[in-house]
């Protein structure tokens, strides 16, 4: 039997057996590949790789897509990533841990079932109601907790997804808050390289699974953001083709390509974080505003009976404008270029 077969219980892909299981736990199995390198399947869109070889320097990936259920694009891309490596035109030298984030999701096309699985990390699915998202958080939060004490050196994560409105700046990486930690040289190469030419710096602590690696696994973490959201089958994936094959370096460890001479992204920097206050918010923004949109100096952008944000002496774009959210959950972030 083909290896994908037997990895997925007779279904041709990783993505078929993800979305045939749902929520439904699945057994734990391995398959040694030709080279020695063993693929681990852990539970339902759960997937671990390590090489035959490797030392403590070893860096080690983790990459997770589907943390939103309707983020399709970024789905597709790590299929066909794992997809390539069970059929061995992806020879991985490095350790993998490979994440569906939700599957029942998935299946139904939705961002979530009961809660924003990106706002349930760093232990922050605690304070929930017990469902499906708390339970996968927590579940992730392990998974990635202890790949990481079997690797302790160079580590990273990159989170992928899409975004709900277009974007006046396609594809863009957001760099959690950590105090005193910069942006490494290699990692804006990195994303040069994939084609994403804008970074946007976070403000403050998070519970997103981005800030999660970052603050509690010491990874350079990132969420990338890489186009519309569109249904399953409608992805133009060779939008993300440079970050596919930036990618497929990394898992073969091969050497960063020179990029004398090339444009590092453009970095923006959080000006205001606007969240839902309640009954009495009333938002600005309409509905079909594309990311990075600009707005001049005073511009009323949210108020409530008691307060109103305008944008300030500087022009100041919106990200994720979306009032669809419960009370003291973010409805946008307003952004500036960094200057210098
Ligand atoms: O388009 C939108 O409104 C949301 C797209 C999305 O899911 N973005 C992530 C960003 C995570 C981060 O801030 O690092 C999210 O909202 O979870
Ligand atoms: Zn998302």
């Amino acid at each position: 039997m083909p290896l994908a077969q037997a990895l997925f219980d007779g279904h041709d892909s990783w993505l078929d057996h993800t979305l045939a299981l749902g929520e439904q736990p699945c057994g734990d199995m391995s398959v040694t590949m030709t080279d020695g390198g063993q693929l681990h399947r852990q539970d339902t869109g759960l997937l671990c790789y390590h090489p035959a070889y490797g030392s403590p320097e070893t860096p080690a990936l983790i990459l997770s897509a589907g943390i939103h259920g309707n983020e399709t694009a970024p789905i597709e891309l790590l299929n066909a990533l794992v997809d390539s490596i069970v059929t061995g035109r992806i020879r991985p030298a490095i350790p993998l841990l490979l994440i569906l984030g939700n599957p029942p999701a998935m299946v139904a096309a939705e961002r979530f079932m009961d809660h924003n699985l990106n706002r349930l990390f760093c232990g922050a699915w605690q304070d929930y109601p017990d469902c499906h998202e708390t339970r996968r958080a927590a579940q992730l939060e392990g998974a990635c907790r202890s790949f990481r004490e079997q690797h302790k050196g160079p580590f990273r994560h990159y989170d992928l997804h899409t975004a709900i409105r277009p974007s006046r700046r396609e594809k863009f990486a957001l760099y959690p808050f950590l105090e005193g930690r910069q942006v490494p040289e290699t990692e804006l190469a990195f994303l040069t390289e994939a084609g994403i030419g804008t970074l946007l710096l976070q403000h403050g602590h998070g519970t997103t699974f981005s800030s999660f690696s970052s603050e509690q696994l010491d990874a350079e973490s990132f969420t990338l953001e890489l186009g519309k959201v569109h249904p399953f089958g409608h992805n133009d994936l060779s939008r993300i083709a440079d970050l596919e094959a930036a990618l497929t370096r990394l898992i073969r460890n091969e050497p960063a390509p020179v990029t004398t001479g090339t444009q590092p992204p453009d970095i923006f920097v959080v000006v205001h974080e606007i969240l839902n206050t309640g009954d009495h918010f009333r938002f600005h923004i309409p509905d079909e505003e594309a990311n990075f949109t600009e707005y001049p100096p005073g511009t009323l952008i949210w108020e409530d009976d008691i307060t109103e944000y305008r944008v300030g002496p500087e022009p100041e774009a919106i990200i994720f404008p979306n009032p669809r959210v419960p009370v003291g959950h973010r409805v946008g972030l307003m952004v500036r270029r960094r200057s210098g």
